[in-house]
């Protein structure tokens, strides 16, 4: 059988040892051929791929990035569309797809699954915010990055005695800024899920200083404050034409300053936090999800993704992960907010 690997979305870290781990279990212990397209749906559009074996994955688990590139090109354009992919892969006599991505790739691997093209997803994003599966790979290395810079910022703005706002990822869940918030023990954490005023911001961080202490602010890039129609974005579309979002810091700290007359410095975290050597966490996760969609693949369960229950990697229907998005629950969200302040 012969099995075309692709990543698409934005990179984390984590891939190369998804990677390693379908094609070790595909290759040496299930006889697969194995090719891996490059930077996603643009590889498999313009026929440009790598064989994919034992010697081709030799020592890139700890390493960041994805040794197959990615991009945001989708195949559902109507120069390509279903059929464009189902020609595409039958040239390349590929027999099935592992589409490594997040919810907009698995979106796109359940229409094409759907279709009748043998399909596995193998689920990644920093977000977490893919439905069906307890944690994503690349999660936990972001949330690690994130907690550091709050422990860092901490220092500088205790010394100067400044209220300090972190910006970091998270389109549409806040899972990075709860989880690095919590870590770091920030005193106000803003999600994209849980729309705040600024006079309730404003409160959180005069308590603070009310305290002797200087406040720590994470904000998600798709916060909005109450009364903002849309997140905040940066110039320009990403590759598949929608507004980037980043910014909300920016906004938030002068807003801050001058409300309270505390001095207020934003930080915008930024890609940093997609970049690098991933987690052990991380690099386990992956592992385990590469080898399930390998076995997935012999076994002929396609339209299916690799996702974590609990300790268990376990195929799900695509259908139920990308049905909804795994965004925080007002729950996960109560339990910190009365902490705020
Ligand atoms: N509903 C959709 N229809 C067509 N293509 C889509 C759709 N959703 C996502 N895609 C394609 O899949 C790509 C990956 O999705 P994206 O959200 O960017 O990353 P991720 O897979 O990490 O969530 C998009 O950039 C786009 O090209
Ligand atoms: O600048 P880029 O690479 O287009 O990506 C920014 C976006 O990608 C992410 O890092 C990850 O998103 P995906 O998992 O959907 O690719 C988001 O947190 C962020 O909004
Ligand atoms: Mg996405």
């Amino acid at each position: 059988m012969r099995i075309g690997v692709l990543v698409s979305g934005g990179d984390c870290p984590g891939l190369n040892a998804a990677i390693r781990g379908a094609v070790l279990r595909g290759v040496d212990v299930l006889g697969f051929e194995m090719i891996g397209f490059m930077d996603g749906w643009r590889g498999v559009i313009e026929g440009e791929w790598i064989p994919l074996d034992r010697a081709a994955v030799r020592g890139i688990s700890p390493l960041g990035g994805t040794i197959l590139g990615t991009s945001r090109v989708s195949p559902l354009t109507p120069e390509v569309g279903v059929e464009g992919i189902r020609a595409k892969l039958a040239e390349y006599g590929v027999d099935g797809l592992i589409t490594i991505g997040g919810n907009g790739t698995q979106t796109v691997a359940r229409i094409l699954s759907d279709a009748g093209i043998p399909t596995i997803g193998l689920p990644k994003t920093i977000d977490n915010d893919l439905a069906g599966t307890d944690y994503t790979f690349g999660f936990d290395t972001a949330v690690s990055i994130a907690t550091e810079a709050i422990d860092r910022l901490r220092t500088t703005g205790e010394s100067h005695r400044r209220c300090m706002v972190l910006e970091v990822m998270g389109r549409d869940a806040g899972w990075i800024a709860l989880h690095a918030g919590m870590a770091g023990g920030a005193q106000v954490i803003l999600l994209p899920e849980y729309s705040e005023s600024l006079d309730q911001v404003c409160a959180w961080v005069e308590s603070v200083r009310d305290r002797d202490r200087a406040p720590l602010v994470v904000v998600a890039e798709g916060f909005k404050l109450e009364g903002m129609e849309h997140e905040v974005t940066r110039a320009g579309l990403d590759g598949f034409g929608r507004p980037r979002l980043g910014g909300i810091g920016e906004v938030l700290a002068p807003l801050i300053e001058e409300r309270t007359g505390m001095e207020s410095r934003a930080t915008v975290l930024g890609h940093v936090q997609r970049g690098g050597v991933p987690t052990a966490f991380d690099r386990v996760l992956a592992t385990r999800a590469g080898i399930a969609a390998a076995d997935a693949a012999a076994a002929g369960e396609w339209g299916t993704m690799a996702a974590l229950h609990g300790t268990r990697l376990e195929m799900v229907p695509l259908a139920e992960a990308v049905g909804r998005l795994n965004t925080v629950p007002e729950d996960r969200y109560e339990e910190v907010r009365r902490l705020f302040g």
